[in-house]
């Protein structure tokens, strides 16, 4: 099979050929729907600890484009739904070609034009790629924000500025060690969605405890064409770059809010 992506002859409903667990019962995204979520007392708000990287890369991978430091330097993540600490790996963009659609997981089957996955890892494991390899719903921990377009977001300017020079697949850029990653993030990690599933590209491991924000983050009309501009390993559009919902199966779906 040609390298998977997101194009016809490539794209989600081929991955099971080399990823067979892409048809497993605890896959991602999917659809949050708020009439059959149930909200849990217990889930307490999450506190992201993110420390400014001297040497992280902003990179073009041919199917996002992806914030990814050269190694941990103590950005963590703990609270909510995870019972230990999760290091900080990457965080990661998925859109659309138009407005209407883009996100990965949905909201009563809305989609958002965007979504941003901050990707955290279990720190009981050695490494990023042994969490990923753990078994079971609590190696990797994903925040996900939806995008919405509406006023600048300045915090993700420093990001969104740096689009042009990753235009193509494999390139990569320093990101400049002042970049404030913690000011992406809402002052409160209050409401959310969580729920045990999958990475949403392969390998598709069964590994991710989902946490999903209700309030979605803004970004400027500019900024999501700055993402539209992105080719990917095939050289079209990376516009697209998102799974579609994949069956709940027997899973529930909580909520920190009513
Ligand atoms: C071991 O290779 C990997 C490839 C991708 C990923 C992620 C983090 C996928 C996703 O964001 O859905 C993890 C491991
Ligand atoms: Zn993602």
């Amino acid at each position: 099979m040609a390298p998977w992506g997101y194009e016809k002859d490539n794209g989600p409903a081929h991955w099971h050929k080399d990823c067979p667990i892409a048809n497993g019962k605890n896959q991602s995204p999917i659809d949050l729907i708020n009439g059959e979520v149930k909200y849990d007392s217990g889930l307490k708000p999450l506190t992201a600890k993110y420390v400014p990287f001297s040497d992280a890369k902003f990179l073009n991978n041919g199917h996002s484009v992806q914030f990814q430091p050269s190694a941990g330097n103590g950005s963590e993540l703990t609270g909510g739904p995870l019972a230990v600490k999760y290091n900080f790996e990457q965080f990661h963009f998925h859109w659309g070609n138009n407005d209407t659609e883009g996100s990965e997981h949905r909201v009563d089957g809305k989609m958002y034009p965007a979504e941003l996955h901050f990707v955290h890892w279990n720190s009981t494991n050695p490494s990023f790629k042994d969490a990923v390899g753990s078994g079971g719903p609590n190696g990797l921990a994903v925040l996900g924000f939806f995008l919405k377009v509406g006023a600048e977001n300045a915090a993700l300017k420093p990001i969104t500025d740096l689009i042009p020079k990753v235009k193509d697949a494999g390139t990569s850029v320093t990101v400049p060690s002042n970049f404030d990653m913690q000011a992406i993030l809402p002052a409160t990690l209050t409401d959310y969605y969580t729920y045990d599933g999958s990475l949403t590209t392969p390998p598709l491991a069964e590994c991710v405890k989902w946490i999903v924000f209700k309030q979605p983050l803004e970004v400027s009309a500019a900024q999501m064409e700055a993402f539209r501009s992105v080719i990917n390993r095939d050289g079209k559009p990376m516009g697209g770059n998102y799974r579609p919902p994949c069956p709940l199966h027997d899973r529930a779906v909580k909520t920190s809010f009513k």
